[in-house]
């Protein structure tokens, strides 16, 4: 049985890519314009761009703001001078196979200062490449702060600790084995209800955003159900306290103050919003007679790029499962890849790697073309099971994978400050020995 997130403080509309509309005041929303002369109650008009005005409607995101100040009205931005590889963006791009133990919690950080990027690829400026980070943060961020990524949409995949996040179009509430994705340009503040916090984020910069996989064969439904995405309702606060702006604009910090809540949005119409899902609900689907299928069948959120079939990024999850293929090695394959592979573990352990090494927390980079795929002892173990009967895997554990068709590089941070682990290869593959025995003649 799946298990489900239950509790929740927040209510939600559900539909993902459906046209959505909220009022926390009834009468907010112009009728029949999107620009009236005059807005309801005094407020102000203001357009959210997610995508180009003139792409066709399926690709079009767009929303209207109804708020008691526009945008605009805010102080210059300043460069926050930061010591950590986000300036740099200089990447080693290496070979090797990489697996991090558990990333150490920095519990004086609150999100923003948490943020640290491990690894990435492309150029931000032409809207062309990843980068992914670990959080890690013991505190809440500052009421008054409030972060926005002008360089891509980020889906955030919570570890360990709740997430209240306050965005301008309403709250949602993110835990561990949910994500949460807020696209570009939608500002947020982030408090920790219940502690210390730690997860994994992919921003992809491409005016494309995450989508839903198309279905094919499998049909009108499976795998991430439009239905169970939840968005946030609207919800304002009129306050003159001096807030501030922090901005990811160009893989750089910046900061802007203002003297009114940024979250002052009464109403909003649109389809370009944050939206959550809980994993729990994910309808996995997979080989009911042989064979191990590929991993793109665990899809939850792709980035589609030009390229039919290819995406800039996936969001996949290895989440519990019965296995029932017959005569088939179960388990992950072994495999070189065209596309980097970053494995993440939210909870338990993970079918490929009975050994030990990968751990909650933790994570490891396949990238292009490295070999990799089950350990010996997986391998073992898999080459002499029972295959008439069905087996349960995964029970209380969720991996995931973003799987990148850019060359991943990995950050100085990622590479000298984090926890690689100098054994993985030798601990993992290191063991195998030749069974090869031709015919006699
Ligand atoms: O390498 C990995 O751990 C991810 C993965 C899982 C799988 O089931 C098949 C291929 C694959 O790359
Ligand atoms: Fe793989």
């Amino acid at each position: 049985m799946s298990e489900f997130q239950t509790k929740d403080p927040y209510s939600y509309f559900t539909g993902l890519n459906s046209y959505h509309e909220s009022e926390a005041i009834p009468g907010t929303l112009p009728i029949g314009r999107n620009s009236p002369q005059v807005p309801a109650f005094g407020l102000y008009a203001e357009k959210l761009s997610g995508a180009a005005f003139t792409a066709p409607r399926h690709l079009s995101k767009q929303t209207w703001l109804y708020r008691i100040l526009p945008s605009t009205t805010h102080r210059p931005f300043e460069a926050v001078s930061t010591t950590d590889s986000r300036e740099a963006q200089k990447f080693s791009t290496v070979p090797n196979q990489i697996r991090w133990s558990p990333f150490e919690i920095d519990t004086s950080a609150d999100f923003v200062g948490g943020l640290k990027q491990l690894a990435g690829a492309g150029d931000i400026q032409t809207k062309n490449g990843v980068a992914i980070y670990i959080y890690s943060c013991g505190k809440s961020m500052k009421e008054t702060d409030v972060f926005y990524s002008s360089d891509g949409d980020m889906l955030i995949v919570p570890q360990e600790g709740d997430l209240d996040v306050r965005t301008e179009l309403g709250r949602l509430y993110v835990r561990p084995l949910e994500i949460l994705v807020i696209p570009r340009g939608i500002r947020y503040n982030v408090a920790l209800p219940n502690g210390n916090a730690r997860g994994y984020i992919l921003e992809a910069f491409s005016a494309t955003h995450f989508e839903l996989p198309e279905l094919g064969p499998i049909g009108s439904a499976g795998l991430a159900n439009a239905r169970d995405f939840q968005i946030p309702k609207a919800e304002y606060t009129d306050s003159s306290e001096t807030h501030t702006l922090i901005n990811k604009f160009g893989g750089n910090l910046f900061r802007a103050e203002q003297d009114h809540s940024p979250f002052d949005i009464v109403g909003w119409h649109g389809t370009y919003y944050p939206f959550k899902y809980d994993l729990g609900r994910y309808n996995a689907i997979g080989s009911i007679s042989y064979d191990h299928p590929d991993p793109s069948i665990f899809t939850v959120l792709t980035v589609p790029s030009p390229i039919p079939g290819t995406a800039i990024a996936d969001f996949a999850i290895f989440a519990p499962r019965w296995l029932v293929m017959e005569d088939s090695f179960r388990p992950p394959y072994f495999h070189r890849n065209c596309m980097g592979e970053f494995v993440g573990l939210i909870k338990g352990g993970y079918d490929g790697k009975l050994a030990g090494g990968f751990n909650p927390g933790g994570a490891s980079l396949h990238n292009l073309m490295s070999a990799h795929g089950p350990d010996v002892q997986t391998h073992r173990k898999a080459s002499e099971e029972d295959t008439s009967k069905p087996q349960k895997v995964g029970t209380g554990s969720m991996a995931f994978m973003f799987e990148v068709s850019y060359m991943v590089g990995v950050t100085e941070w990622g590479l000298k400050e984090s926890p690689v682990q100098q054994d993985y290869v030798a601990h993992s593959w290191g063991g195998f020995k030749k069974h090869f025995k031709p015919p006699q003649a």
